[in-house]
């Protein structure tokens, strides 16, 4: 049995394309009322028009979770700590698949540190890569990265998860495929608030080349290995955040762009990653301007044209 912890729109979109393909899936989220309605109706509010496939189950019920089998946890970054507090007797010792993509604002640790911190037995695993809910749950063809320390693991969990349509690579670069799913978000903001400004395409391009530039850097100082931001957890999701509306982090960045108000129950994950990242960035002595900027705007301490400035009035260098 695979279990899947968080009922947003990506842990249901997991759940129902593995189970899709054959598993055996149960689905937790908090909300009871709601999980029982998605388990008799087959409906799910966060992706309509979707039906949930025989072969998954939903609870509101975490006692119900199987004793074995891997766990995937959906929930966003900054909630990460309390789940698996709150549940840290059912989660001890099992493997863990962290599919957020962030950087705990706290502390500046990214999840798989969140989890050897909180449960040391536990084993960490990521699923990261470009990939809307939206797509996954409708069955479109995607590829993402499956990591784990332990190739053998690694190769398990990437059999078990890897449906006809959802195709997974794997790696043994926590540290590298993580960094790629956290930074990308916040490249998005600022992607997003470049188009929003109407500072146009080829400004974009050079965020998302710049920003790729920072990637590296904050990677290389942190011991991944370099062709690992190249991948799916990096590149390819840098690529698919920062050019599509498909991209909440994308949306918010083109909402400070043109001076509108975003919903703030729509789950960034950037907002609170740029701010990590920055701090973690001035710790390690790493310039990330780009975030350093996002940073500014996420924070109202920024307006697009003085952030256009900041970045355009630096001193000319190599590239
Ligand atoms: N939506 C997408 O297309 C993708 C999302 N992700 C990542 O997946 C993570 C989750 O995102 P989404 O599912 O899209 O967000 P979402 O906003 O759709 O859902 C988040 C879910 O987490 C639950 N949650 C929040 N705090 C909780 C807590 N303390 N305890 C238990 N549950 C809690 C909420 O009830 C909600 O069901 C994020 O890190 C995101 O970056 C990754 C790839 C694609
Ligand atoms: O991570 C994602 C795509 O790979 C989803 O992006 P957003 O969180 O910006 O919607």
């Amino acid at each position: 049995m695979i279990s899947v912890l968080g009922a947003g729109a990506f842990g249901t979109a997991l759940a129902i394309s593995i189970a899709e393909g054959g598993s055996l899936v149960w689905l937790w989220g908090r909300n009871g009322d709601s999980l029982r309605a998605m388990q008799d109706s087959r409906d799910c509010p966060r992706l309509p028009g979707v039906t949930l496939p025989d072969g998954l189950t939903c609870s509101g019920d975490l006692a119900e979770l199987t004793a074995t089998g891997p766990v995937l946890m959906a929930v966003p970054m900054q909630t990460l700590r309390q789940v698996l507090k709150a549940h840290a007797a059912r989660l001890d010792q099992r493997t863990l698949v962290l599919c957020c993509k962030g950087i705990e604002l706290s502390s500046g640790k990214r999840a798989s540190e969140v989890v050897a911190e909180v449960l040391p037995g536990a084993l960490p695993a990521l699923l990261s890569g470009p990939s809307f809910a939206t797509d996954i749950a409708r069955g479109l063809p995607t590829a993402l990265t499956l990591a784990c320390a332990e190739p053998g693991l690694a190769a398990a969990l990437q059999a078990s998860l890897s449906t006809p349509t959802l195709r997974l690579y794997r790696s043994t670069d926590l540290t590298g495929v993580e960094l790629g799913g956290a930074l990308k978000n916040v490249m998005a903001i600022a992607c997003g608030a470049c188009t929003g400004a109407g500072l146009g395409d080829s400004a974009r391009a050079a965020l998302i080349t710049r920003g790729y530039a920072e990637m590296q850097r904050m990677a290389a100082a942190l011991g991944a290995q370099p062709e690992t931001l190249a991948g799916l957890s990096g590149f390819g999701d840098l690529t698919l955040t920062c050019t599509s509306e498909g991209s909440r982090n994308y949306r918010f960045g083109q909402s400070i762009g043109r001076g509108e108000p975003f919903d703030p129950t729509i789950t960034v994950e950037g907002a609170a990653t740029a701010q990590a990242t920055d701090a973690l960035a001035a710790r390690l002595g790493l310039d990330m301007p780009i975030t350093r900027v996002v940073t500014g705007l996420v924070t109202g301490a920024l307006d697009v044209t003085s952030a256009m400035d900041a970045l355009l009035s630096r001193p000319l260098k190599e590239e």
